[in-house]
């Protein structure tokens, strides 16, 4: 079996989203958690995620870190290649991604990138080379709070040019709309003055279908997971692969992808949900609401337990006092002034600290026999996901969009979800328990 696309996430949770928009083309996918190994197999699929924890570390390791996933995914014979960052374009002046979009288009030997976040399932879309969070700005979308990487600046063209020393350009939508050949020449026209970079407009999936449709050799492609949907179906439809029928019927991709791998030996109890929320963003406070209102729930709460280790004690102590089998809250998700609040009481590596809590708790209710995790924010789930130790997941039904559950392989397997701080309904944590 030939694997089609290779995928690289900036963040786990933008590995899971990509690899359930991959999914839903009808492709078989394996999500691969953490810089692969070299000598790392890679179970049978159509298409692989590698997700990994580099949108806001250092460009040098996050530079290390992706050529790792490259190196490796080109052994295993990938020879299309996506990067997958947020489709918020979480990302700070320095970087990451221009940084590594300059040394994925080194290393495919691509002269020019298509920069494409647009993500209309999640009401991203892009327009003038502006960025919109359903009908607002960027700019004004609660991202402009993000804790890590606050977005100021709804203009792509703008944002990218702080992150690279290659000239960025525009393709807009009035092209965009006029079909692919008009695409192909815009970007060849950009290509030869110069532009490194290509931001695309695209507001609507047939607008993402036309630009793949115009960018269908290129080794490389970068956006979130709308473009990557939009790739996979493109690739299915040429290949013939997976169950997928030519009119994107979703039905029939995730039962294909299903099939193609064994059955997990025990089926995961439902019961003794633990969820971990360290996303601080509007959907996740909505959610950590409604299910503290459901579910016996425990803050972690900086200001009122500086030290991260005694804030560790103290939830061990709760989580070993629960009843068994119930399901379970435990959350740092704070507002802005909270957040303002809590690094000033537990110091500049607040959010690092409380990942790490996080991460040991999951390690604890694992030990205690707990099965199923669910975990609000991107970087929270690296954390978590890291400290359980695991590799690797089938990728299986989405909860809601872009929100898919994942199994682990094995004799006594884990259930995970793995939710984007701003994705889902206010009931997602509540319905997942
Ligand atoms: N009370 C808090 N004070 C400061 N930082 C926090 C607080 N709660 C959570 N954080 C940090 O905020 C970050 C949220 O990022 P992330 O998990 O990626 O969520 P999202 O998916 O919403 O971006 C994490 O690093 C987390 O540790
Ligand atoms: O593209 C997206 O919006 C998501 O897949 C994503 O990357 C969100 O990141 P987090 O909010 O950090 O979970």
């Amino acid at each position: 079996m030939m694997t089609e696309i290779g995928c690289i996430a900036d963040d786990y949770t933008g590995g899971t989203d990509v690899a359930a928009g991959l999914r839903r083309a009808g492709l078989r996918v394996a999500l691969v958690f953490g810089v692969p190994t070299s000598g790392q197999a890679l179970p049978p699929c159509d298409a692989v995620v590698v997700a990994m924890k580099f949108r806001t570390t250092s460009v040098e390791k996050a530079s290390e870190d992706v050529s790792a996933a490259y190196d490796w995914l080109t052994s295993q014979g990938v020879r299309r290649f996506y990067y997958k960052y947020c489709s918020t374009f979480d990302s700070t002046t320095e970087g990451n991604i221009g940084p590594i979009t300059d040394l994925l288009l080194q290393l495919t030997g691509m002269r020019t990138s298509v920069i494409s976040p647009s993500s209309p399932v999640h009401g991203r879309t892009v327009y003038q080379g502006h960025l919109f969070v359903g009908d607002r700005l960027l700019s004004e979308s609660p991202l402009r709070h993000h804790p890590l990487t606050p977005m100021t600046d709804p203009d792509l063209v703008r944002v990218l040019a702080r992150q690279t020393a290659g000239p960025v350009g525009l393709v807009s939508w009035a092209v965009v709309d006029a079909g692919p050949p008009t695409v192909r020449e815009a970007f060849d026209l950009l290509a030869r003055s110069g532009v490194r970079h290509v931001v695309t407009d695209a507001i609507s999936v047939d607008d993402l279908r036309t630009v793949v449709s115009a960018t269908q050799d290129c080794s490389l492609l970068t956006g979130g997971a709308g473009l990557a949907e939009a790739w996979a179906e493109l690739v299915r439809d040429q290949r013939d692969i997976g169950t997928g029928t030519p009119d994107g019927d979703a039905s029939a991709g995730p039962r294909a992808a299903r099939d193609d791998h064994s059955t997990p030996v025990e089926t995961v109890s439902a019961a003794a949900t633990l969820l971990l929320a360290g996303s601080c963003s509007a959907a996740t406070l909505a959610q950590v609401s409604e299910a503290k209102t459901a579910f016996p729930s425990h803050r972690l709460n900086p200001v009122r337990t500086p030290d991260p280790a005694q804030m560790l004690r103290e939830a061990r102590a709760w989580l070993q006092a629960q009843p068994s089998g119930r399901p379970r809250l435990i959350y740092a998700s704070a507002t802005a002034a909270e957040r303002e609040a809590a690094v000033a009481a537990m110091g500049p590596r607040t959010a690092e600290h409380l990942e790490h809590v996080l991460g040991a708790l999951a390690v604890d209710a694992a030990a205690m026999g707990t099965r199923r995790f669910v975990v609000a924010g991107g970087e929270t789930s690296g954390a978590v996901v890291s400290a359980l130790g695991i590799q690797h997941v089938l990728v299986e039904d989405e909860l809601e969009a872009g929100v898919p559950w994942c199994t682990t392989e094995g004799p006594r397997p884990l259930r995970l979800l793995l939710k984007s701080g701003n994705f889902g309904s206010r009931r997602l944590l509540v319905d997942a328990a």
